[in-house]
């Protein structure tokens, strides 16, 4: 079960009237998701007195949140809901030939595809994030396929800081992995008491249904050129035709069929929510505070502040507004009023880790950017940086859909939350192990394989994952039991096909206006660069 949240929480919240609490601290971070969070409760484990600042709300206790499967759910659940409308394409032509592009009508709603009513606005394509404590670790679909090691040395490379190196990677892997999925197996390269589990959907719920072994099946005869047989009916067969974890020392470089390891522990999503509530939460024997974590939600920066040491800009602190629902990407069911503001001081750092999306905007806003821009919206210059909101990349990710006739029995009962009693959240909630938790223990994509492109380097470049939905991509509504399971069918599958090493780097994060609410202008600009060369083609 989620730790509740504790007193911690609000400790210097907008609706603690505890004022002697500490305003100076050592570290603010803004910004609690697998980025923030984690270094956060490191720091404040490290001794250090720390204030973690999120512009959302806890929603980690709810069903949305923590039942894996119902991620789906979490994308469109109000209160931690952030829209983001992005462009892929820097031109409207090649924009609207995507099917999901949407409109917003006249009357407020959302109009996706071609021909909108007369008067609609156009918006781009729907990027969904979370604004909750533990970022978009909240809501995201828990694959945890760990980095090639060329990641690592690339990194490296480019920060001359060589403890990027993946030996010390594979160290810090370790300690933060809690691996449930390989007791009595080789866990070299695994930790075991971390704060991040990780398991796959047990794979005896995969058996019971002979059509996801088929896929399975058909998977292996693909990608390894060869006919498996009997399609598997017990563990041990399936077993025998899945490649073994894709997260172990030296086996991230391999291609094969895997079961995707999630993050996940026993049954429940695990994420940096719960590393920074179980800090915060630390007692001492005595019942005194252990570490000094303060957490303040429903808190949106505004601006950093800066101070100066000789020439050089330091940041001092942070500008903020108190309130639910600030930032326009939240839904209108769930907005509301900015309720307070003020401004909180760190002696040490200020780190911001908003987002990919919100710390160039933030950033921007505060003096630090490409100076030109800076000047087009007379935004005092801290710091002339032309590389802040430039170089966003993303893995492409494109569907295959296809639809038999028959059912998948893997999703009896399971209805999204749309029914009462929904059977297979009730046998989520009154499981006593991972496999009795059942379908909705695992993230709805029970296959993964790993594949090189014709154009890859030294390693595979393809991951796809595999489930029993139609699932063609984000658009407002994408998660909607009538468009997972078009027409009640429950008969379709998606292979969800993402390129990673991406050679794309065009891709831009600019400023719409001043007002920190405002999204910014999102441009990844697909294809522009790296095209020829990047597998676009397979
Ligand atoms: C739908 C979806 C599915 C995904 N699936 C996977 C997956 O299966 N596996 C995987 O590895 N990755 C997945 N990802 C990606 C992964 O979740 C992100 O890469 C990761 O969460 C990024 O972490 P972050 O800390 O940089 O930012 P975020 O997680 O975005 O966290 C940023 C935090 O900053 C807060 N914030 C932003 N601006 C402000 C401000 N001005 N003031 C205060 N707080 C602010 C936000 O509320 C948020 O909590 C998925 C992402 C999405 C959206």
């Amino acid at each position: 079960s989620k730790t509740p949240p504790s007193d911690n929480l609000t400790a210097v919240g907008p609706q603690s009237t505890d004022q002697a609490r500490v305003e100076s601290y050592d570290y603010i971070i803004v910004g609690s998701g697998p980025g923030g969070g984690p270094l956060a409760a490191r720091l404040a484990i490290a001794g250090f007195k720390v204030l973690l600042i999120d512009a959302g709300s806890d929603q980690g206790t709810t069903v949305q949140e923590s039942a894996p499967t119902l991620w789906v759910a979490s994308t469109q659940y109000a209160p931690m809901q952030w829209n983001y409308f992005v462009n892929h394409f820097p031109t409207a032509d090649r924009q609207l030939q995507d099917t999901k592009f949407t409109w917003q009508t006249p009357s407020g709603d959302y109009f996706v595809g071609p021909n909108p009513p007369n008067g609609s606005t156009p918006l781009g394509i729907l990027y969904p994030r979370a604004g909750t404590l533990g970022g978009c670790a909240a809501h995201n679909a828990l694959i945890t396929i760990y980095p090639h090691d060329s990641d690592w040395t690339y990194i490296g490379k480019l920060t001359g800081d060589h403890s990027w190196g993946p030996r010390k990677m594979r160290h810090y892997f370790e300690k933060l992995e809690n691996n449930q999925y390989l007791s009595g197996h080789d866990l070299s390269g695994h930790g075991t008491d971390g704060w991040l589990g990780t398991n796959p959907l047990d794979p005896s719920i995969i058996v019971q249904d002979e059509k996801v072994t088929c896929h399975a099946t058909a998977a292996v005869a693909v990608i390894k050129n060869k006919q498996v047989g009997k399609t598997p009916t017990t563990v041990k067969e399936l077993n025998k035709i899945m490649d073994n974890d894709p997260n172990g020392k030296g086996q991230s470089g391999k291609s094969g069929l895997y079961q995707v390891p999630l993050a996940v522990s026993n049954g429940t999503r695990s994420s940096p929510r719960d590393f920074v509530i179980n800090t915060a939460n630390a007692v001492h024997a005595n019942g005194t505070r252990q570490y000094h974590l303060d957490i303040r939600l429903n808190t949106f920066v505004t601006k950093i502040l800066f101070g100066r040491s000789g020439m050089t800009p330091r940041a001092t602190g942070v500008q903020y507004l108190d309130g639910v629902g600030l930032y326009s990407t939240t839904p209108s069911s769930a907005a509301g009023n900015p309720t307070g503001n003020g401004s909180l001081y760190a002696t040490r750092e200020v780190i911001i880790s908003a987002g990919a999306y919100n710390t160039p905007q933030l950033l921007k806003l505060s003096g630090i950017g490409p100076k030109a821009e800076l000047q087009q919206f007379d935004i005092p210059v801290v710091f002339d940086s032309p590389g802040v909101g430039t170089n966003l990349q993303d893995r492409y990710e494109t569907a295959v859909v296809s639809k038999t006739t028959s059912s998948f029995e893997i999703l009896n009962g399971c209805s999204l939350l749309t029914t009462d009693p929904d059977l297979c959240l009730e046998q989520w909630q009154n499981g006593a192990t991972p496999a009795g938790r059942g379908f909705y223990s695992g993230n709805a994509f029970p296959l993964a394989v790993i594949k090189k492109s014709s154009v890859a380097e030294d390693n595979p470049d393809i991951f796809l994952f595999g489930g029993p939905v139609y699932f063609r991509g984000f658009y407002p509504g994408w998660a909607d039991l009538s468009n997972l399971v078009p027409g009640g069918a429950k008969g379709w599958w998606s292979w969800m096909v993402l390129k990673a090493h991406n050679r794309n780097t065009a891709g831009t994060v600019t400023l719409r206006s001043t007002n920190p609410l405002d999204t910014p202008i999102i441009n990844f600009n697909f294809f522009d660069t790296g095209t020829t060369i990047d597998g676009a083609d397979d």
